[in-house]
């Protein structure tokens, strides 16, 4: 908005000028659009559809089967590119992303070390981050269709989380994401937009075995989703960072209210503390 308001500013100045007396213009070089303006709404959103579209198969297998499903190269690399532009713009309006832990009964909250996060919200903040905007409504129109089909999904009710790892150590603690209640969402989707780190990886495990079955490197454009009450999952801590790990998140809900509570053999296998407590 600020870039706009200076362009606009420039412009009228200059054309005021010119009626007085034209001077000897310098060549000044052209500032560097930001990406996203090459980019139009229309070309962005059809590129989220085509690319849950391409990928609505795989989709359906993979949570049909209770697996993650997973895709490098998701979304055209202009959309991702612009997407990735905008989170950096947004980098000092992200706050400290909290985790919990169980200790002696209690869930006590902290602060996730070398993690921040912001949510779209859209409405009046669209300016903020339009092509972010666009893709949240966009993907959870064309996602709720696709997998909607195993499990019941609302057309529109999402809520999301835009989050950076930009330390060495960064990571998150094995967990499922809706351990159920009123909480409703019910399906995960993560793209990675940016980031140049080792580790940091993506990791599944078995429901009822402490055992990783699969890991994903966050490589911008890499596209997972999984159910929010079902898998079991963590982030591996990063340990090479040349450029700031970000990912958005969109959680797709149902519209009733109701997620299954995780079930007692998975809390066994994975946090047997918590049943005891
Ligand atoms: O960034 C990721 O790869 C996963 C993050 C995650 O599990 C979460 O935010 O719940
Ligand atoms: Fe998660």
């Amino acid at each position: 908005l600020a870039l706009k308001r200076r362009g606009g500013l420039t412009k009228s100045k200059k054309k005021k000028k010119l009626k007085k007396a034209p001077p000897p213009a310098p060549v000044a070089r052209a500032p560097r659009a930001p990406l996203s303006w090459s980019l139009s709404p229309e070309e962005h959103m059809a590129a989220v559809s085509n690319a849950v579209a391409s990928a609505a198969d795989g989709i359906q297998t993979a949570l049909a089967d209770g697996n993650f499903f997973a895709k490098e190269s998701f979304l055209d690399e202009r959309s991702v590119q612009a997407m990735a532009e905008e989170a950096r713009r947004l980098d000092p309006t992200l706050v400290p992303s909290q985790s919990t832990r169980y200790e002696a009964g209690n869930t006590i909250a902290y602060d996730k070390e070398g993690v921040r996060s912001t949510q779209i919200l859209g409405g009046n903040d669209y300016d903020k981050a339009p092509r972010l905007t666009e893709y949240v409504v966009s993907l959870t129109a064309a996602l709720s269709g696709v997998a909607g089909q195993v499990r019941p999904l609302s057309p529109s009710r999402q809520t999301n989380k835009l989050a950076v790892c930009d330390a060495i150590g960064a990571s998150y603690p094995k967990h499922i994401d809706n351990g159920g209640g009123d909480d409703p969402r019910l399906l995960t989707a993560i793209l990675y937009l940016s980031g140049d780190v080792d580790g940091g990886r993506f990791r599944s495990y078995q429901a009822t075995e402490d055992v990783v079955t699969a890991e994903v490197a966050p490589a911008p454009g890499t596209f997972v989703c999984f159910w929010s009450d079902r898998l079991v999952h963590d982030v591996s801590a990063v340990t090479r960072l040349d450029e700031a790990r970000w990912a958005l998140t969109v959680w797709l809900c149902t519209d009733d209210d109701v997620v299954e509570a995780t079930p007692d053999e998975v809390l066994a296998a994975h946090w047997p503390h918590l049943r005891d407590s």
